[in-house]
């Protein structure tokens, strides 16, 4: 029989929603680091940046313009903030697909003010025309507005501001060479340490006022997959659990229970991860299989398994790709409980599952 319903409940709800904030959003900011020292990890790139900051200080000029490239959230936003932060400058920021006319960028870089950072997000994805503008603007601070059209065109020259670029990528080689050419800096951001990261959560759940142990933070950082962004998403997560499961404290056991809850394995491997392992090992016997099969398989897009799933696998070591196809290593058999198939005697595989059967997640 059901339960009597609670309208009392549905109120609550909706007062409840009424009063919600963006968390996730405000977190996000509150726990960016806003200075150099703060920006754990990554040491050579902190240090390099911190020479050309300085010196550019210390000579009274705008830094060169800098570009960091590297997989998603690892700090390349925060960076730039904290680029336009050490120079006491305004952070203006745009992305390469927002620039797809020269004017849309004419517009940004003629509002700059002398000393402003000018940050381009997926700088590699700006059109060609604005492009073509910002190699003048960054050479000479200069840009050139076209008037009219056909055969009477004319170009005005526009002094812009002194500034810096930022350019922000997550695929470097992407970027045509004057472009690449024009920025005094680049570096390259890494995966970071399970040690860095557990740093990483240790600073934002103290901003947070969230009790967690040494090591539970190293267990959340062990299962972040080399990236922050990453670690302070699974932290929120533990943190709910362990604020409605248990008594508010994050140990080992809170955030292995949590994170078993939010389907997230010891070696970071979400549900989609063990959909693309489990097709290629059991449907395809370990491949090689192509990317838009097992696409079909676990039902995603092929690019969704190509930029979410695959850097992840080939990087864990589960996953190679050759010319034929992806193939899965020896160590997905063992990570996924799955023993190899005896391909010479035809016999069928002996699956041993550790997991739950080939349902779970
Ligand atoms: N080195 C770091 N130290 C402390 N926290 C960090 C560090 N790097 C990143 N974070 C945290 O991770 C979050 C994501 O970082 P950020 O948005 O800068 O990544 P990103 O590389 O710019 O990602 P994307 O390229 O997808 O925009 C930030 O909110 C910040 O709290």
């Amino acid at each position: 029989m059901s339960e009597p319903r609670d309208e009392s409940a549905d109120t609550s709800a909706q007062e409840l929603s009424a009063t919600l904030t963006p968390f996730d959003t405000d977190v996000e900011g509150a726990l960016r680091p806003q200075n150099l020292a703060e920006f754990i990890g990554q040491e050579t790139v902190r240090e390099q940046l911190d020479l050309v900051l300085t010196a550019a200080t210390r000579r009274g000029v705008v830094p060169d313009h800098l570009l960091f490239s590297g997989p998603p959230g690892l700090g390349k936003t925060s960076l730039a903030m904290i680029v336009a932060a050490e120079l006491g400058g305004s952070l203006r920021i745009t992305s390469g697909p927002a620039l797809e006319r020269p004017g849309d960028l004419a517009a940004m870089l003629s509002n700059l003010i002398e000393g402003d950072v000018l940050f381009i997000d997926e700088i590699h994805r700006i059109a060609r025309p604005a492009e073509e503008m910002l190699y003048l603007a960054m050479e000479d601070f200069r840009i050139d507005i076209m008037v009219g059209k056909g055969p009477g065109a004319t170009s005005i020259p526009l002094e812009i501001a002194p500034f810096t670029l930022v350019g922000a990528t997550t695929r470097s080689g992407a970027l045509t060479g004057p472009l690449r050419d024009r920025f005094g800096f680049t570096a390259h951001m890494d995966f970071y340490s399970d040690q860095d990261l557990a740093r990483i959560v240790t600073r934002a759940a103290d901003i947070l006022a969230i009790p967690v142990e040494p090591d539970a933070a190293l267990e959340v950082a062990s299962r972040s997959r080399g990236t922050p962004r990453i670690a302070n998403r699974l932290l929120r997560r533990v943190r709910d659990f362990a604020e409605v499961r248990a008594d508010g404290k994050i140990t080992v056991p809170v955030a292995q229970a949590a994170l078993a809850v939010y389907e997230v394995d010891e070696l970071g491997l979400d549900r989609l991860d063990r959909a693309v392992l489990r097709a290629l090992l059991v449907q395809h016997e370990g491949g090689p299989v192509g990317l838009s099969t097992l696409a079909v398989a676990v039902g995603e897009e092929s690019t969704t398994l190509e930029e979410v799933c695959e850097p992840f696998l080939v990087r864990a070591g589960l996953l190679a790709r050759t010319p034929r196809g992806r193939v899965a290593t020896a160590a997905a058999w063992e990570h996924m409980g799955l023993s190899r198939p005896d391909r010479g005697n035809g016999q069928p595989m002996l699956q041993v599952e550790l997991d739950g059967g080939p349902d779970s997640p």
